[in-house]
């Protein structure tokens, strides 16, 4: 019997640490079953343990989610040789566990499909956002309007002398006021409308937390079981909640947009043109009511978190590096001068403001992890075999943090993104936004928001810490990283 128990052991030991691993690139050992999982550090935005590995084995190489191997790509021209030279090979997705199947039933959505499905509906989205006005004029009006509405409740709170001022919610509404004009056609500006949004925004921020914790990473791998197991469960219920919670209301705009539409009409948002498309195509299309509710949940998703909390750091950073701050004051008193916006028009004669956002977008980093690609053929990368369906991580948290192209990594420097004269400096290595086939779906847009909202914002106000401490730079994590709440003082500068 010890012989046998000691034979099971050997066995497993054998499999886990050299047999499985024996034709992936080197990578931390992996505890049978749980792999890796347990070295990340689940308190704060982890790229930590990937800068780790990365110093240790490389430019690539493997580590394990629980029994499935993730191949790490963490260099600039790795990833250009690989995402970008041959793109449509890294082009596949995998998604949580069971999640599509269980939770979205079936593989729906745009974030975590792939294959012609993903690259219909992928192209549809880029199509209707194109279409209204993504990366033209007309989205800098929607986006200007919308900092209107953002001024109002700023100056609102300052007329009631409130100098000291919780920015994040103000934020976070403007910003998913302009996704949600997108998507539904209408913005967040009525009492009952906001109340609406702050519970749906509080659930999303759980959502996004929840979703990266390993109870939930287990739970929807195996979610028939783990609605019965202490913690799994509280995790199950937990993340299947806030997917609930984010389509209900996607649904009910669905049900509106059918009840008042007029076939006739040119579409005004989203929904009103993807229901179009889907009379156009008939009813043996993909164009169906469950792929517009999930490509509804990741598009709403995506293009708010992402772009608020990129906006709500840079609020951060610049309180914790008064000396920048006050080098974009200068830039905007000299090239602008006064109260009036700022444009898209005056771009390029703010190098140091452009500076300012790069570098927030960089030290925010804010997928700290990426999202996973798959193999959709077999590979050869760097001398490794690696065959279709492995799953491939894009870490481009190791390279915005790599110190070769930014030195002092850690420390918000604006400057590295001028030369000599002041003038902007491309550095191939800042990729937020990621490369290749799968590269951010709303970048135009994000990257719009961002100068007008950054620029214009602090045109306007004076920003000083509360009570004289600058808030935390820790981030909260989640799949994009979070802020702790903090509040700043504010002054208007004309
Ligand atoms: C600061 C703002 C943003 C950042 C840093 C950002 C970053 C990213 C990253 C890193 C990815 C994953 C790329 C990969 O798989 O390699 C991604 C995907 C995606 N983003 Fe963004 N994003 C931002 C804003 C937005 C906005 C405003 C939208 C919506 C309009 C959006 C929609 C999406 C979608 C739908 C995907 C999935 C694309 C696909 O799988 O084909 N993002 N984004």
């Amino acid at each position: 019997m010890f012989f046998i128990i000691l034979l099971f052991i050997f066995i497993v030991l054998f499999y886990n640490y050299f047999w499985k691993r024996r034709n992936f690139p080197p990578g931390p050992p992996p505890l049978p079953l749980l792999g890796n999982v347990l070295e990340f550090d689940h308190q704060e935005a982890d790229y930590k343990t990937f800068k780790k590995w990365k110093e240790k084995y490389g430019d690539i190489y493997t580590f394990w989610a629980s029994e499935k191997p993730f191949i790490v790509l963490c260099d600039y021209q790795l990833l250009q040789d690989t995402l970008v030279k041959d793109g449509e090979t890294y082009s596949g997705r995998i998604c949580v566990g069971e999640f599509n199947p269980h939770v979205r039933g079936g593989e729906f959505g745009v974030v975590f499909i792939d294959g012609d499905l993903w690259k219909e509906h992928r192209r549809f989205a880029i199509q209707v956002f194109r279409n209204f006005g993504m990366g033209k004029n007309v989205m800098e009006e929607k986006i200007q309007l919308e900092l209107g509405y953002f001024f109002e409740d700023i100056e609102t709170s300052l007329s009631r002398g409130e100098n000291i001022q919780n920015l994040i919610p103000k934020i976070e509404i403007t910003v998913a006021s302009i996704i949600n004009q997108l998507l539904f056609g209408f913005a967040y500006h009525e009492k009952a409308e906001v109340e609406k949004f702050t519970k749906i925004k509080e659930t999303i921020n759980k959502h996004m937390q929840i979703a990266t914790y390993p109870g939930t990473l287990f739970a929807m791998h195996y979610p028939k079981i783990a609605p019965y197991l202490p913690i799994l469960k509280d995790r199950y219920h937990g993340f299947i909640n806030g997917y609930k919670i984010i389509t209900e209301y996607c649904k009910e705009q669905i049900s509106a947009h059918k009840a008042k539409r007029s076939t006739d009409a040119e579409p005004n948002d989203y929904v009103d043109a993807y229901l179009r498309e889907a009379e156009l195509k008939g009813n043996d299309s993909t164009f169906t009511e469950v792929q517009l509710i999930n490509a509804l949940y990741d598009i709403f998703i995506a293009g708010q978190e992402t772009t608020a909390n990129t906006i709500i750091f840079s609020v951060i950073y610049a309180l914790n590096y008064p000396e920048k701050l006050n080098k974009l004051y200068h830039e905007l008193d000299k090239v602008i001068g006064s109260d009036r916006r700022i444009t898209l028009a005056d771009r390029n004669s703010l190098p140091y403001c452009n500076a300012f956002i790069f570098e927030v977008q960089r030290l925010v980093n804010l997928l700290p992890q990426n999202l996973p690609h798959k193999l959709t053929k077999d590979v050869e990368i760097r001398g490794y075999k690696i065959p279709k369906n492995t799953v491939i991580l894009p870490q481009i948290s190791s390279v915005l943090y790599d110190e070769k192209a930014f030195p002092n990594p850690e420390t918000f420097i604006p400057e590295r993104f001028l030369d000599s004269e002041g003038q902007p400096k491309r550095i191939d290595e800042f990729i937020p936004f990621s490369l290749g086939k799968r590269q951010c779906l709303g970048e135009s847009l994000a990257k719009m928001e961002l100068y007008l909202i950054i620029a214009n914002f602090f045109n306007q106000y004076k920003l000083e810490p509360e009570n004289g401490s600058p808030p935390s730079m820790k981030k909260v994590p989640g799949v994009t990283v979070q802020p702790h709440p903090f509040k700043c003082s504010l002054k208007k500068r004309y």
